[in-house]
């Protein structure tokens, strides 16, 4: 499936980006310094940022095109999105939290089972959020994204919000989600080693702008 973005976006209080590229790969990566815009290109993907100008598709699907006044909201658009920090209901209990994503978006029962083992989490699913490990919290907010059979996965910086110590652990099982479902994902990471072994296609972006 292929995702392109030719569009500009502008915050009401200055930065300003043009994000243009395209992408077919399975895990295409988005790299560069902190403040660069790499967020902000998740956001507009996912549909929680609206651009000023241009247009944004996914395959066959035009999900924005402001000159003909076209914006597909974010719960038609099937994205899935792993935010840098864990945002899980606290709340609610593990198995209450994969709950909301996979109601919410009418996933396939199969892809509940699924994403509970291939991040690990059988044995969590009745401990509240609140009681579990920085590591713990980060597979779960991996699996909510994915129960939802997404058509795309956006995972910002998911090694992050963990010590350092854990990183790699937390790594192993974002391969794992790449393996073992076909949805294509776009990943910003800072980590060289995650993005070597992940991405097959790597965008560099710098002051708002792409290079590929
Ligand atoms: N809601 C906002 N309002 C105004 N400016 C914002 C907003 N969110 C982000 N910015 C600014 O937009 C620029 C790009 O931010 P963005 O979060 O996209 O960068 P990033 O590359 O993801 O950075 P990091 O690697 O630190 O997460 C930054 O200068 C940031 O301060």
């Amino acid at each position: 499936m292929s995702l392109s973005l030719n569009c500009t976006f502008r915050y009401e209080q200055g930065f300003s980006l043009h994000a243009e590229l395209a992408s077919d790969a399975h895990v295409t990566a988005l790299c560069g310094a902190s403040g660069s815009g790499k967020t902000t290109i998740l956001m507009l993907i996912a549909g929680l940022l609206q651009p000023q100008s241009g247009v944004i598709r996914y395959g066959e699907t035009s999900w924005v095109d402001v000159a003909e006044k076209k914006f597909v909201p974010p719960h038609q658009r099937r994205v899935g999105v792993m935010f840098q920090e864990p945002r899980l209901f606290p709340h609610f209990n593990v198995q209450e939290n994969l709950n909301y994503g996979f109601q919410r978006r009418r996933g396939e029962a199969t892809q509940m089972a699924k994403a509970v083992e291939t991040l690990e989490i059988g044995d969590l699913l009745k401990r509240p959020v609140g009681s579990l490990s920085g590591g713990q919290k980060q597979r779960v907010a991996l699996a909510r994204a994915i129960v939802s059979s997404p058509e795309l996965l956006l995972l910002d910086e998911p090694l992050t919000s963990v010590e350092p110590s854990l990183q790699e652990r937390i790594a192993e099982y974002v391969k794992r989600v790449a393996k073992e479902f076909a949805t294509p994902i776009v990943l910003v990471s800072h980590s060289v080693e995650l993005v070597e072994q992940m991405a097959e296609r790597t965008f560099w972006v710098k002051d708002g702008s792409v290079s590929g």
